[in-house]
């Protein structure tokens, strides 16, 4: 592919994008934006982007792609500025948020079918933020999601795979709530919960200093994701309430059998979670 690519929002994920594209599509030329001009500077130092624009407008009006990788609730404030913006005619313009309902409905009421829409959202990252920490191969076979509205052409899909095949992922569409629902539960939802955790700790170790001094291999996996940025991931929680509330009953729920289970000292019950729980963590596609 050939032409403009303007990435907003110059972090971790849109870095990476930047990364991916360039090193596809050499004779593509990336234009980057962010509200913060020190992620602008590493972006060039670090050769992540080609150039960067004054203004929104300005990159807008240049663009064969634009990429949306700013956090959930500014990609919507963004679109709507876009929407009032001089653009090409052919102009595709897709995010890399993590949820996609809000999202899709926002492109919907904003763009009203008039531009090129198409939801994205890799499903691989890190809890580390920022350019600095973009990487060329964080996509490698992870899954991609794409979330076109039905009236998105064939076409128009295609071009877009083309862009982002750089990024070695598998690009796969699905509609935008059984996006949400699938997210809430195998990323949204062990994010609240190693959050629960930590602070379950932090609690503890007041009355007992050595629980942060001795936390091992274990605490230390489950509870990775906490580490992540508290803005980008308070939008998204917001976003996907509706999922992430039926979610934790349910996670209730399970805390609440295997409460009994404990309360009654069955033995094989527990062996019985343990080795359920195992049998499918053990199944799960290593393609990560
Ligand atoms: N981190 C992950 O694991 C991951 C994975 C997949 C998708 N995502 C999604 O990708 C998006 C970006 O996440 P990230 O991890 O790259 O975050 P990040 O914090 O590394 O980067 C976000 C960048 O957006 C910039 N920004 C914020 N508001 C802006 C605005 N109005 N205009 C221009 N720039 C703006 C910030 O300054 C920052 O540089 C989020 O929507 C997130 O939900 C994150
Ligand atoms: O590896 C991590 O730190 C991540 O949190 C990546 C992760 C995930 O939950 O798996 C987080 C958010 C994204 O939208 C996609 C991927």
């Amino acid at each position: 592919m050939k032409g403009n690519v303007f990435i907003v929002g110059l972090g971790l994920i849109g870095g990476s994008l930047a990364l991916t594209i360039k090193n596809q599509h050499p004779n593509t030329k990336i234009y980057g934006l962010d509200v913060h001009q020190h992620e602008i500077e590493k972006a060039i130092e670090l050769n992540v982007i080609d150039e960067k624009v004054d203004s929104l407008q300005q990159g807008a009006e240049l663009a064969d792609l634009i990429i949306l990788s700013t956090p959930v609730v500014e990609l919507r404030k963004i679109m709507k500025q876009l929407s009032s913006m001089t653009l090409k005619d052919n102009v595709i313009i897709t995010d890399t948020g993590s949820t996609k309902g809000e999202i899709m409905e926002a492109a919907n009421e904003v763009f009203n079918g008039k531009v090129t829409f198409i939801g994205g959202h890799p499903i691989a990252g890190s809890h580390k933020t920022g350019v600095e920490n973009a990487d060329l191969h964080l996509f490698d076979n992870a899954y991609y999601i794409l979330t076109p509205a039905p009236e998105i052409s064939n076409k128009r899909i295609s071009e877009l795979k083309s862009w982002l095949s750089g990024t070695n992922a598998r690009l796969h569409i699905l509609d935008k709530d059984e996006h949400d629902y699938i997210v809430g539960m195998i990323s949204h939802l062990p994010h609240l919960i190693a959050g629960v955790l930590v602070n379950q700790a932090k609690k503890h170790a007041i009355r007992e200093p050595l629980i942060r001094q001795m936390a091992a291999g274990g605490f230390r996996d489950i509870t990775r994701i906490a580490s992540s940025n508290p803005s980008i991931w308070s939008d998204i929680v917001m976003d996907n309430r509706h999922n992430l509330l039926d979610l934790i009953e349910d996670w209730m729920n399970e805390i609440r059998k295997l409460t009994a289970v404990l309360q009654a000292g069955d033995e094989q019950a527990i062996h019985h979670f343990f080795e359920g729980a195992k049998e499918y963590r053990d199944s799960l596609p290593s393609h990560v």
